[in-house]
């Protein structure tokens, strides 16, 4: 079975969204019927994930239009999908996938309105059309992240097999599919060249003990789960006898200058990286990049609900038995204390060694500086990589 985060049936207009909420040991799809429905399942990270927001508020939106002929008028039709695509980008603010996809969007829909002989129709189709292939985009985007981010980290090790660690979720379960910093991992393991991978829990939402822990069971790579906090101690202890080379991990919004937002804990594994000279991979398509900010110091990071830390959700234990067809959840934490949710941070571009995209892994120039505009500008036919490995 192909790990499937959204489903989208374009011809009939339907999609679903694997409840991310349920795994690893329920398996639901809930349908989104409509831009509010996307916006609720975002909103309630019930489908989560950079790429993956992006995809599903988008496609939100194209099965509400398909649902019925809003207009025959282009100019209201496109008036309409703006104001969604606005609706749409308030539902999560640290990913930055979900506002260049509206951006992008809104693009479209402006130019066929303003196209001779348009229609409300044609208007619709054409933002049916690109919604959809942002489907097919971005698991390419992935799998030539994970060519060039396994490149990289092979030529990084000199050869031989390599460790690996990664945190939080971006595989199958945050993108379309294949993932970036876990499709790094996937084609490690692919190549023959993954020794293992070590994945960190990710307090408090846990989307690497539910999701990744769950994607690496699925696909047989030789995997081990970590709390947060053993991270240092895994470096320390067994660096050395594992060949961890990296430390690869996904982004929300990597900044102008190459600083990085990412899951709450990020910075602290880039800091034990430097520490323990492993080198600390950012693993995102280009939609993840944004020139318009100049440092990380200006990317707003999402605060959730105190609750989702406190509060934690599993299956029943009744006994011995696991019943997983019931959910519940406890607190665990003493009443009345105060909480801090922060769910992203920054990682300065100084402690990172490199930035995979589709078209090839970034490094720092003589400067010590990125360039993240070669990224930018570098088209995707015959991609060459930006340059790959440290000799
Ligand atoms: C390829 S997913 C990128 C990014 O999104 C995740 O955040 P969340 O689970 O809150 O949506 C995490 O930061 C991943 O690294």
């Amino acid at each position: 079975m192909v790990l499937k985060a959204i489903r989208f049936d374009a011809e009939g207009g339907a999609l679903q969204i694997l409840n991310q909420l349920k795994l690893p040991h329920q398996t639901q799809y809930d349908d989104v019927k409509s831009a509010e429905d996307g916006w609720h399942a975002i909103k309630d990270m019930r489908t989560r994930g950079a790429p993956a927001i992006a995809i599903v508020a988008a496609l939100s939106l194209a099965v509400e239009l398909h649902k019925e002929t809003l207009s025959d008028s282009a100019t209201d039709v496109a008036a309409f999908v703006v104001e969604k695509l606005k609706y749409l980008v308030t539902s999560r603010p640290t990913a930055v996938n979900l506002a260049d996809a509206a951006r992008k969007l809104e693009r479209v829909v402006l130019n066929a309105a303003s196209a001779s002989g348009a229609t409300g129709q044609t208007v619709e189709k054409a933002y049916c059309d690109a919604a959809a292939q942002m489907l097919v985009d971005d698991v390419a985007d992935n799998e030539a992240i994970g060519q060039h981010g396994s490149q990289w980290i092979a030529n990084v090790a000199g050869g031989g097999k390599v460790s690996v660690v990664t945190h939080c979720n971006t595989g199958s379960l945050a993108t379309a599919g294949y993932g970036t910093a876990l499709g790094v991992i996937r084609s490690l393991h692919k190549m023959g060249n993954l020794q293992h991978a070590f994945c960190t829990e990710t307090r408090p939402y846990n989307q690497g003990s539910r999701l990744t822990a769950f994607e690496l069971v699925h696909d047989k790579i030789p995997a081990t789960l970590i709390t947060d906090s053993m991270a240092s101690a895994l470096l320390h202890l067994k660096g050395k006898s594992e060949r961890i080379t990296a430390i690869v991990v996904g982004a929300d919004r990597v900044a102008a200058n190459g600083d990085t937002a990412n899951k709450i804990g990020t910075y602290q594994l880039a800091i034990t990286a430097r520490f323990h000279g492993v080198k600390f991979l950012v693993a995102a398509p280009r939609t993840t990049i944004d020139l318009s900010t100049a440092s990380g110091a200006k990317i707003v990071i999402e605060e959730r609900p105190g609750k989702e830390m406190t509060m934690i959700r599993g299956p029943v234990l009744d006994g011995i038995d696991l019943d997983v067809s019931q959910q519940r959840t406890v607190n665990i934490a003493a009443q009345g204390i105060d909480v801090w949710n922060p769910a992203f941070d920054v990682t300065p571009a100084e402690l990172i060694d490199g930035i995979v995209t589709e078209v090839g892994v970034v490094e720092k120039g003589p400067d010590g500086k990125f360039d993240l505009t070669l990224a930018m500008e570098a088209i995707n036919e015959g991609i060459k990589p930006v340059s790959v490995g440290s000799p």
